[in-house]
């Protein structure tokens, strides 16, 4: 343990759905381990199952809040379960990933709520920004738009990722676009969330960068913290009444596969998938594959992508949509006739 006081060490990891979070969160932990600091994680999804989990080594103490947003719904069980990874496993520092949806000041909170009978420190807020998504809406503006610049704002680290998917002087706008919403915070860009050993070691070792002082002032004053941010004054986040609607728009819907299905017909299907689902992922078993092999498969913004995995224990076929306003009949019906097709 680094820390005289034995604090551990708290970081967040927010960014919209889709913009890379758990790729980051794989090599924080990597780093972690060649440190030799033990990391612990507290993973939340908008869905049932928790897919991201399978990203991370099984070592790794984790603890899972499925089926809500860290940032409403389930804010109460991220101090509990936060103060049991400590309790049982003791661990240097807790990575917190967010659902992309999660408003990042209510997260804030809750952290800070547990740092009042706990010996943690909230170090960072990291960001992880999809250049080309933030692009895009900030010419349509709107809840997401929004939400994507609440995450910004509060950050004490931002990333801007998937530049491999910006053209010509769009990632300098999306740079400007960051630096407008979050005048503090370092910017660093990257493709698949390869960040330097540099920035690995500020946040592993430094400070982080400054977190938002109301963040730690919360856990001194339990009575007034809850919705006393001091924001930064280039972010206009409304406290007090767009908190919990920024993303109640937000849907998911979780689907257990009952049969393997055709490699080439699920690529088709996730491809046609309607502009409001943003994101789905899960796990597939392709039936055309040599030995019916399993798939992670990840889809975001029209780009699809394909792991082959062997879980350990029992993984359920599944698959998980999130967006805004989709019919779940209409994606029902296509997955179903997928398993049905012979
Ligand atoms: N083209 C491109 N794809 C990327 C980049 N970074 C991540 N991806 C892909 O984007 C998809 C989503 O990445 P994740 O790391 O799972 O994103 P996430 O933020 O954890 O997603 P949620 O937890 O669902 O919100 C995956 O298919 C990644 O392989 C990048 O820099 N460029």
């Amino acid at each position: 343990m680094q820390n005289a006081k034995r604090t551990i060490d708290v970081h967040i990891l927010t960014g919209f759905l889709g913009s890379g979070k758990t790729t980051l969160l794989t090599r924080l932990l990597q780093h972690y381990e060649s440190q030799g600091r033990k990391a612990a994680v507290v993973m939340n999804e908008l869905g049932d199952v928790n897919l991201d989990g399978l990203a991370v080594e099984s070592d790794v103490p984790m603890a899972e809040l499925l089926g809500g947003c860290i940032c409403c719904s389930i804010r109460g069980d991220l101090s509990l379960e936060l103060k049991m990874l400590i309790d049982q496993h003791a661990p240097d520092v807790v990575i917190i990933e967010a659902t992309g949806a999660a408003n990042p000041f209510e997260m804030i909170d809750g952290v800070t709520e547990t740092s009042m009978y706990a010996p943690i420190e909230l170090k960072s807020i990291i960001a992880v920004v999809d250049g080309p998504e933030l692009l895009a809406r900030s010419r349509s503006g709107g809840q997401t738009f929004k939400l994507m610049k609440e995450q910004i704002c509060c950050a004490s680290q931002l990333l801007l990722n998937k530049v491999d998917r910006l053209e010509g002087d769009e990632r300098m706008q999306a740079e400007q676009l960051m630096r407008e919403t979050n005048g503090y915070a370092p910017i660093v860009a990257t493709v698949r969330c390869a960040v330097d050993e540099q920035w690995l070691d500020v946040i592993v070792n430094g400070d982080g960068g400054k977190v938002h002082a109301a963040a730690h002032e919360s856990g001194a004053d339990a009575e007034s913290h809850t919705h006393s941010h001091d924001c930064r004054p280039d972010c206009d986040h409304d406290h007090h009444h767009h908190v919990h609607e920024s993303h109640a728009h937000v849907m998911s819907l979780t689907h257990f596969l009952e049969r393997p299905v055709d490699s080439h017909a699920f690529e088709a299907f996730l491809r046609a998938l309607p502009d409001n689902v943003y994101r789905a992922k899960g796990v597939v078993t392709f039936r055309d594959s040599e030995t019916a092999s399993r798939f992670l498969f990840q889809y975001a913004y029209k780009e699809t992508d394909f792991i082959r995995i062997n879980p350990q224990g029992k993984v359920n076929d599944v698959a998980v949509f999130i967006g805004e306003h989709f019919s779940r009949e209409a994606v029902l019906r296509q997955l179903t006739a997928l398993e049905q097709a012979e």
